[in-house]
């Protein structure tokens, strides 16, 4: 029978406030991952207590920073098999929620959960961050991007910063150290507009994990030019 017991004592600890009905969502959720990930490759963890901690927890991290109290309008690049994007969606039912992949297949997948789960004011996007950072309907609209496991810093400020409105911020999910990191994206905030805010480090419940939220805020327009042509930022980083 699955249970989220781990990510239930877990939110406690991280005082993330889950009801009834948001512990039912996750239980499905749980439920769906594991089914489709016999057919298609989302995740390698599939132990009950280890998606509860590193996707389901880590996933409820960002919420610690407050950005997601409003009505804001947020996207999930790389969202992969929905994280953060999902979690922090099935908690936050003000959040008006993107969620980005290049992978077709991670997207139907994550069509199906937002369909099962009944989440609203939610969409998908099958696509490179490089194409519809580009796109006026995505460009510099969204209040907050956020980023986990996608790419390093300065790669993934060129995929991400493009959508991001001015006075909005990026949220890149880091490991515990991301000084040499941040370093090494100086040039690409500088060029893209966005400057480091803070760096929230987060203990992961029932584990020993410390992660690495890295504020960033949109301070000046990206030029027209970023991002440049889907695989340039990867293969020749800012
Ligand atoms: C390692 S997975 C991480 C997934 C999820 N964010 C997580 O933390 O579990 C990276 C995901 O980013 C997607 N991705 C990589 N580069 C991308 C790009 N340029 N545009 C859109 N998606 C991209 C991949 O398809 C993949 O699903």
């Amino acid at each position: 029978m699955t249970n989220v017991k781990t990510l239930i004592e877990g939110s406690k600890e991280l005082n993330i406030d889950i009801n009834k009905e948001n512990i039912n969502k996750f239980i499905l959720y749980k439920e769906l991952l594991l089914d489709w990930n016999q057919k298609i490759n989302i995740t390698a963890i599939e132990d009950d207590e280890e998606i509860d901690i590193k996707h389901f927890l880590d996933s409820l991290t960002p919420l610690k920073t407050k950005l997601f109290e409003r009505n804001v309008k947020v996207i999930d690049i790389g969202t992969g098999g929905g994280f953060p994007g999902i979690p922090i969606k099935i908690v936050k039912k003000n959040v008006d929620m993107v969620l980005l992949d290049s992978l077709n297949k991670r997207i139907m997948f994550l069509n199906e959960v937002i369909d099962k789960l009944e989440l609203k004011n939610i969409g998908t996007i099958h696509g490179r961050a490089e194409d519809f950072g580009k796109n006026k309907i995505y460009r510099e609209v969204f209040d907050v991007a956020i980023s986990r496991a996608v790419a390093p810093l300065n790669i993934l400020c060129e995929y991400c910063l493009p959508f991001v409105k001015v006075g909005g911020f990026f949220v890149s999910m880091k490991g515990k150290d991301v000084e040499e990191e941040i370093e090494s994206s100086k040039k690409a905030l500088k060029i893209l507009g966005g400057e480091v805010k803070d760096k929230v480090l987060v203990e992961i419940p029932n584990s020993n994990i410390t992660h690495s939220l890295i504020i960033i805020e949109k301070i000046s327009k990206t030029p027209t030019k970023y991002p440049r042509q889907a695989g340039k930022p990867k293969k020749n980083p800012l």
